[in-house]
């Protein structure tokens, strides 16, 4: 197989395939759903054994019927949409691209993103990602494993800014803000108000005011939003990068 290398024809690629995500998105609203797969992609690494992480392997019928990926199916066959015209291009790179563009369309943060991962078809053990049931405690089981810190936690977990719950995917309902489609700090603001009506919090996230560590992040991100946009920035970056040493 020959290995993809990134010279100046790969980076057209990408920047072709930038443009398309970006008309892709825009048009089926889609944002969320790619970015929550980014992160199913990149959220199995092992830092000990350095083993899962953002390298496609999600596309494998293995992975994506774990049942934390439910749903996600849909997401991976908009993503075929364009590597089917820009084949060069990795699973790896291509998933983490759509969630790069997926924060950027929504008003986002701009996230640097630099290819060259590899696509692997090795799966690994359905238990990497949280359980949105858990606490504390888990959140950090899970993210210490991938590598990633107290901050990353809080910043990452502002991802659901964008989106909602699905009773048929995961069991809980609703978005989490005002605005599904809008990247903004509102998910922190709405975590200090408690709870409103038809506005979700999942276990996970009212642990985020629980934990003394993660809560002075979460007060912070609610009143600025600079500082959530930047802390967002350099963990989505981390997180897509995972196991990945760009060339
Ligand atoms: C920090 C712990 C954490 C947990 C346990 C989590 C769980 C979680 N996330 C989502 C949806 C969900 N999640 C996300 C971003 C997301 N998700 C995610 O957690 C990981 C991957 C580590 C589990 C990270 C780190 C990010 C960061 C951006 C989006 C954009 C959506 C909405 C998707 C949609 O609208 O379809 C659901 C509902 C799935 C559904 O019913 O459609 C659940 C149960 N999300 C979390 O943050
Ligand atoms: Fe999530």
């Amino acid at each position: 197989m020959a290995l993809s290398v990134v010279d100046t024809e790969y980076l057209k690629e990408i920047d072709k395939a930038r443009r398309d995500l970006r008309a892709l998105i825009a048009n089926r609203n889609c944002a969320p759903i790619m970015l929550r797969l980014a992160w199913h992609d990149a959220g199995t690494y092992d830092v000990t054994t350095k083993t899962g992480g953002p390298n496609g392997s999600i596309r494998n019928e293995e992975e994506f019927s774990h049942g934390s990926n439910n749903g996600l199916k849909k997401a991976i066959d908009f993503c075929e949409e364009v590597k089917s015209k820009h084949p060069k291009i990795t699973y790896a790179d291509l998933y983490q691209l759509a969630g790069v563009v997926a924060v950027e369309v929504t008003g986002g943060p701009t996230i640097d993103f630099v290819p060259g991962r590899k696509d692997s078809n090795i799966c690994p053990r359905e238990g990497r990602l949280p359980d949105a049931k858990k606490g504390a405690p888990h959140l950090r089981d899970i993210f210490y494993r991938m590598g990633l810190s107290d901050k990353d936690i809080v910043a990452l977990s502002g991802g659901h800014t964008l989106g909602r719950a699905h009773p048929e995917r995961s069991g809980f309902d609703g978005p989490w803000t005002e605005d599904p489609l809008k990247f903004d700090n509102s998910y922190f603001v709405e975590l200090l108000k408690g709870e409103s009506e038809g506005l979700l919090k999942l276990p996970t996230d009212k642990a985020l005011l629980e934990d003394p560590e993660f809560r002075k992040y979460v007060e912070l991100y609610a009143k600025n939003e600079d500082a959530f946009f930047k802390d967002y920035a350099e963990s989505h970056k981390k997180l897509s990068e995972l196991g990945f040493t760009p060339g």
